[in-house]
């Protein structure tokens, strides 16, 4: 068995000051024994959508990245944490364009292992292009520009870890994709809406686990962002194979930084595979996609 934990925090618009929660909660969930860190989406910064493109290029945001590491590797933990990733070169820079000619950037998951290298960088798939009645529109593409690729499950301390952001929440084919390759847990760093989240985000986490037999471990933005007019749901929390809540930060106002542990149980999770093997059961000669 080994502890995994999922933060929950507000990011605002100051970089510095969301490194400095991001490593504190490092270090209080590794003395705490935690194997493995998932910070959430976008944990570098939530500006007003004209900022983005500059935040994402700036010399604080590089810090962050450096920072995380560092603090990775002094506390001999692997983290995820979500942030904006800028286009790497000039050619990327120019295709990253929008029609308005604004620079964009990736939703991007970086999985950074217990020495600080960056293993992985998962941009976001789907992205939260909406336009609810009662004042949800939000045009994630506007500032973002969607990933091409699901990347393969990653070993870690706590098992096989596959990547996925948010939005990706509520398609099910990359996650049985994952589970397909061989992951035994499923990240979903993210940023919910109140609104949705208030109707979807357990049912979904839930749906996830037991759909795919896998842990789902959900870090999530809390609460009002200074300087946008958005507010996010919170309720981070790890779900069990089986579908069961097993741990769950609190929704206690005013929202501090926090964190909730886990542990993780392999060998619960393959007799739970055994007993009812839905991946022998599938019926890939109708379903041949997945
Ligand atoms: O990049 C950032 O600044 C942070 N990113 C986000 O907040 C993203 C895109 S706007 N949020 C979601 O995907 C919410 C999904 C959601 O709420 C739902 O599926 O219901």
């Amino acid at each position: 068995m080994v502890l995994a934990a999922v933060a929950q925090l507000k990011s605002t618009g100051v970089i510095a000051d969301n490194l400095a929660a991001s490593v504190s909660i490092i270090r209080n969930a590794s003395l705490r024994g935690a194997k493995a860190i998932f910070l959430p989406e976008a944990t570098d910064f939530i500006a007003p959508t004209a900022n983005v493109a500059a935040l994402t290029r700036s010399d604080d945001n590089r810090r962050f990245v450096e920072g995380i590491r560092s603090a990775a590797r002094e506390a001999g933990v692997w983290v995820s944490v979500g942030i904006h990733e800028a286009p790497s070169s000039s050619q990327d820079e120019r295709d990253a364009k929008d029609n308005g000619g604004r620079l964009r950037c990736y939703n991007t998951q970086l999985l950074i292992d217990h020495q600080g290298e960056i293993l992985d960088r998962y941009r976001k798939l789907h992205l939260f292009d909406v336009d609810i009645k009662g004042g949800l529109k939000i045009l994630e593409s506007d500032s973002t520009i969607p990933g091409s690729e699901l990347l393969p499950p990653r070993s870690t301390p706590v098992g096989s870890l596959g990547l996925l952001t948010c939005y990706d929440l509520r398609f099910p084919e990359p996650s049985l994709r994952l589970r397909r390759q061989g992951a035994q847990l499923l990240t979903y760093p993210s940023a919910f809406t109140v609104r949705t989240g208030a109707a979807h985000w357990e049912t979904l986490l839930r749906a996830r686990a037991i759909e795919t037999q896998s842990y789902v471990l959900a870090a999530a933005q809390v609460g009002a962002h200074d300087g946008t007019k958005r507010t996010s749901w919170g309720h981070a929390m790890i779900v069990d194979p089986w579908g069961s809540v097993v741990a769950q930060c609190p929704d206690i106002q005013p929202y501090k930084p926090t964190f909730c542990m886990a542990d993780i149980d392999l060998e619960a999770l393959e007799n739970t595979r055994k007993e009812m093997p839905l991946w022998e059961q599938r019926r890939g000669d109708v379903f041949p996609q997945i």
